[in-house]
């Protein structure tokens, strides 16, 4: 993954200068990766109803845009908001809905399109509520995942990037609601958080 040297300023352009240490994924790789994730994703598909595409807010509503119109069949789309973060950058563990899904997924194929994995907390605690739902199957395509940062065993189907443990945004991650409209994804300095 290309990483800016001392001398770049990856936030400079976007009105965040001196706030970013590097871009740790690019816009043309992460649209590159898209492409992938929602290839494959359409091919395990094919001959079923539209995926439901459930969208995890806040973080991955720009992974959810650029993958549902990446993905060569059709797709629909929910949205649930759920929190665990707030304003730290690890997870209290705690998970609160913020906004149920609008509609029953009785017999879906369901898709959670999640922006990052990090403790799994989220993701498993979230795959554990819709399963109660009785869909007719559950699927996870993520963008990130911190393989080391793992709390929880969580199975995930389709994976965008495995990235080291540091704190990223850009790219629908935020930190203190910061940085979601960055077209990248970036390594936060460490002099930006406590
Ligand atoms: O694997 P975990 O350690 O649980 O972390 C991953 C979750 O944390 C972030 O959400 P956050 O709670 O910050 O809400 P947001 O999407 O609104 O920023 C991110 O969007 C994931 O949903
Ligand atoms: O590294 C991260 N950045 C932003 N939000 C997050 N939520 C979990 N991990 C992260
Ligand atoms: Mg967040």
């Amino acid at each position: 993954m290309p990483a800016d040297g001392p001398d770049g300023d990856p936030g400079a352009g976007h009105g965040y200068p001196g706030e970013l240490k590097a871009t740790l994924i690019g816009e043309d790789q992460l649209q590159a990766k898209i492409v992938e994730l929602a290839a494959a994703v359409a091919a395990d598909h094919e001959l079923d109803s539209p995926p439901l595409l459930i969208c995890v807010l806040k973080g991955a509503v720009t992974f959810t845009t650029d993958f549902a119109r990446a993905m060569p069949i059709p797709s629909e789309l929910e949205f649930m908001a759920v929190s665990s973060y707030g304003s730290a950058t690890s997870s209290s563990g705690v998970v609160r809905i913020l906004k149920d899904l609008d509609r029953d997924i009785t017999g879906r194929r369901v898709v959670i399109v999640e922006d990052i994995i990090d403790s799994g907390l989220t993701l498993s605690w979230l795959q554990k509520n819709l399963a109660t739902r009785s869909p007719a199957a559950i699927d996870v395509v993520a963008l990130l995942r911190k393989p080391e940062a793992l709390k929880v065993d969580v199975d995930v189907r389709y994976v965008g990037f495995d990235i080291p443990t540091e704190f990223v945004v850009g790219y629908g991650l935020d930190y203190n609601e910061r940085y979601r409209d960055l077209p990248f994804v970036g390594l936060l300095g460490a002099h930006m958080y406590s």
